[in-house]
């Protein structure tokens, strides 16, 4: 902080504005936020932001990347708000200038999950089972597995998904495991997918909790809330999806690990593992590669495992249309 920001802990704070869509999911997590800064003895509260991704009906990938995150931005840099935070996989991989990701908290856990109709996991779902996902990604992975299943487009908020299965609607869906764990609805689960078989979209899990540019004291108290582990991850992942010139509907998978691994002199260090697929619309193909190297090289390791996917032909892959 420099010499001329206001004393924290004191009765001359202003409250810091928080803007978050207006969802259960977001405003729980913005709301772990709001905590963590009041926490800090910073006064915060949450100020509700309905985005374009909220009131379109559609795949998202029809909307249009950014859907559910460039109204808070605009709201941000307007100064409308002084504190913005999105899912990270919901932004857009090119950088706003006016604004930077002043923290990138502590990770859920990354993965996908099933929610299916009698406690079933995914290797015991029959042939010509109904499953639930619009996200192109899982479609995508879904289909290449072989497993006969009949893919719907679903979308709304968390509690109509898994709705669909409980109303036998659907046999099961596909949705990311951090939500649920977000809203307190881990119960639903009946399978967490291993990335073996499903690679999470890049970034999933985490939050990016923006400010203007402009505020370095701002920049400053919200660096308290980074974690390093979750933002070199996310680095190496998004790093990963922008090489491929590929955005948050992409049919692109990856994860990055903190993993222990020994160094020449056999002493124990962290290092990242990076791993990354690409998969055809119609499931007929996927290729996946990996790296792992040095934490502080997270983007390059992310950028080298798309190259090695563009090498093996990902691009003419992620062409291949839907059927
Ligand atoms: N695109 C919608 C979206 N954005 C963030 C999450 C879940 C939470 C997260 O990944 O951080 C979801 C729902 C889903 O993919 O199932």
């Amino acid at each position: 902080m420099t010499a001329t920001a206001q004393p924290t802990g004191t009765t001359a704070v202003r409250t810091l504005r928080i803007g978050t869509r207006g969802s259960l999911l977001a405003t729980t997590q913005a709301g772990t936020i709001r905590d963590a800064l009041i926490a800090a003895g910073h006064p915060a509260e949450l100020v509700i932001v309905t985005t374009k991704g909220d009131v379109t009906p559609g795949p998202v990938q029809r909307i249009g990347v950014g859907v559910f995150t460039a109204e808070l931005r605009e709201e941000l840099a307007a100064g409308r708000v002084d504190v913005a935070v999105h899912s990270y996989k919901d932004l857009p991989t090119a950088p706003d200038a006016r604004l930077v990701i002043a923290a990138v908290p502590g990770r859920e856990d990354p993965r996908d999950a099933l929610v299916a109709r009698d406690g079933l996991v995914l290797g015991e779902l029959p042939a010509g089972s109904k499953v639930g996902t619009s996200a192109p990604r899982r479609r995508a992975q879904l289909r290449a597995l072989g497993l006969g299943l009949d893919i719907q487009e679903l979308r709304g908020n968390i509690d109509t998904r898994i709705g669909k299965v409980a109303s036998g609607e659907l046999d099961a869906i596909v949705i990311a495991r951090a939500g649920l764990s977000r809203i307190g609805r881990l119960d639903a689960i009946t399978e967490t997918l291993d990335p073996v078989q499903m690679l999470p979209a890049p970034s999933q899990g985490a939050l990016a909790v923006e400010c203007r540019a402009d505020n370095p004291e701002l920049i400053a108290i919200l660096s308290g809330l980074d974690d390093a582990h979750a933002r070199a991850a996310v680095v190496a992942e998004r790093g990963l999806l922008a090489e491929l010139e590929a955005g948050c509907t992409a049919p692109v998978g990856a994860i990055a690990e903190v993993v222990e691994s020994l160094d020449d002199d056999g002493n124990v260090i962290d290092e990242l593992s990076v791993r990354g697929c690409a998969a055809a619309l119609d499931g007929s193909d996927s290729i996946r590669a990996s790296a792992v190297g040095p934490i502080d090289r997270a983007e390059e390791l992310g950028r080298a495992v798309a190259r090695e996917l563009l090498d093996l032909g990902a691009r003419e892959l992620m062409g291949v249309t839907d059927v």
